[in-house]
């Protein structure tokens, strides 16, 4: 049976990532991955790297080309390097040579320039595992601080799941001028994803470096323009991603901070434990946890149901000494006004829900230091 492409490009990458002859043989390591095309058997993979680590690759780039020959599927493969422009500085937290620069900008903008220049303060909606409504949060949190008059924006650095699009109801591409990509406007917030430019397998083939390297060109080559606040719906879990983007943003997040989003479970609760400690370590401020799908509330007649157990979050807002900031309904029309493109505080305001986020968005958006 024919393996998908995917999976080939997948394999693909693991070998580009491979030690051939010691420490410093690692392609991936010297350069950035371009992409990957597959036809009848045959690999072409495109890279970018600076002249200098061209020449240290073109030293195992046959080995690696035979390595990838032999995965099954494949017969042949050719690596070549697109450009040779110079890799950015790869700093002790970000191993990778960034991605190419989305905008089209040869030049690393990305490590010459102030991240964020005109953006005041940064809160970061993270959770400790997948699924548990950080991308909700981010979202009506968004549009909730802007009804409030800050001048926000909404980055969504989740790249293996980008899901800001979608719940937006925004299927457009961002204008590309001069090497800086322009934010999309969506219910008076500027709003970018990576879910804007490529297609979902393509974000779905990004290993660590690459991720990194993408999101890193988010902060840099996007034209926020002046924000009060840039709320960042942060990819789930507590790994080098959240890691490296939380060191990069230490200045803006301490005016802002980070929300840890939460459901009641008590595994749940331990995730989230995990991302209030990431966040501590780095001497964010953590502006507290939400507790999500906290109850349901029947639609017809608003009884109450605790689904899960309740005060499990507030409760361990309690233990780590951090503050709750409240629970959001489980509530059918959360997600079917997210699949509808519009998110729930504008489109039922007066639900609990919805009432929910302005609350949280009136907390936090009194939390926000403006000072330069
Ligand atoms: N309180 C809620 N009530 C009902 N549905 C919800 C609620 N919160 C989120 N959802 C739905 O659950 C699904 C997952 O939510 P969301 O994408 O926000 O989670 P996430 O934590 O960002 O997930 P991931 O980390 O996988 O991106 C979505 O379909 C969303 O509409």
């Amino acid at each position: 049976m024919n393996k998908p492409d995917l999976s080939l490009k997948q394999d693909i990458i693991e070998i580009l990532k491979k030690d051939f002859s010691g420490s410093d043989s690692n392609i991936l390591s010297f350069s950035t991955l371009e992409n990957i095309s597959i036809q009848n058997g045959h690999a072409n993979i495109s890279l970018t790297t600076s002249k200098t680590k061209a020449d240290q690759i073109d030293k195992i780039r046959s080995i690696a080309e035979q390595s990838i020959a032999k995965i099954a599927g494949l017969e042949k493969a050719t690596i070549t390097f697109t450009s040779h422009r110079t890799a950015p500085n790869s700093s002790a937290q970000t191993t990778n040579t960034g991605h190419r620069p989305l905008g089209g900008s040869r030049k690393s903008s990305s490590n010459s320039m102030p991240l964020l220049p005109h953006v005041k303060a940064v809160i970061a909606v993270a959770s400790g595992k997948g699924g548990v409504g950080k991308s909700t949060t981010a979202v009506n949190l968004a549009v909730g601080l802007s009804q409030l008059g800050l001048k926000t924006g909404l980055l969504d650095a989740d790249i293996y799941g980008p899901s800001l699009p979608h719940m937006l109801g925004k299927n457009v591409r961002p204008e590309v001028k001069d090497g800086r990509i322009y934010p999309i406007d969506a219910w008076n917030i500027k709003t970018m994803s990576i879910g804007y430019l490529v297609d979902e397998e393509q974000a779905m083939i990004w290993r660590g470096p690459m991720v990194m390297g993408a999101l890193t060109q988010f902060l840099g080559e996007v034209e926020w323009g002046e924000l009060d606040v840039l709320v960042i719906d942060m990819p789930p879990g507590t790994g080098d991603a959240q890691l490296t983007l939380t060191q990069k943003l230490n200045t803006h997040l301490k005016r802002g901070g980070a929300v840890i989003v939460s459901t009641p479970q008590d595994i749940a609760l331990l995730d989230a434990r995990r991302g209030v400690s990431l966040f501590e370590r780095m001497g964010t401020p953590i502006l507290g946890l939400v507790e999500n799908m906290s109850y349901f509330c029947c639609p017809n007649c608003n009884h109450r149901t605790e689904l899960f157990g309740h005060g499990g979050a507030k409760a361990e807002a309690d233990k780590l000494h951090v503050p709750f900031l409240g629970e959001v309904p489980l509530l059918a029309e959360i997600r079917s006004s997210a699949d509808a493109g519009t998110p729930i505080i504008l489109s039922t305001p007066d639900s609990a829900a919805a009432q929910a986020y302005q609350k949280l968005s009136l907390t936090l958006s009194q939390s926000l230091q403006f000072s330069n």
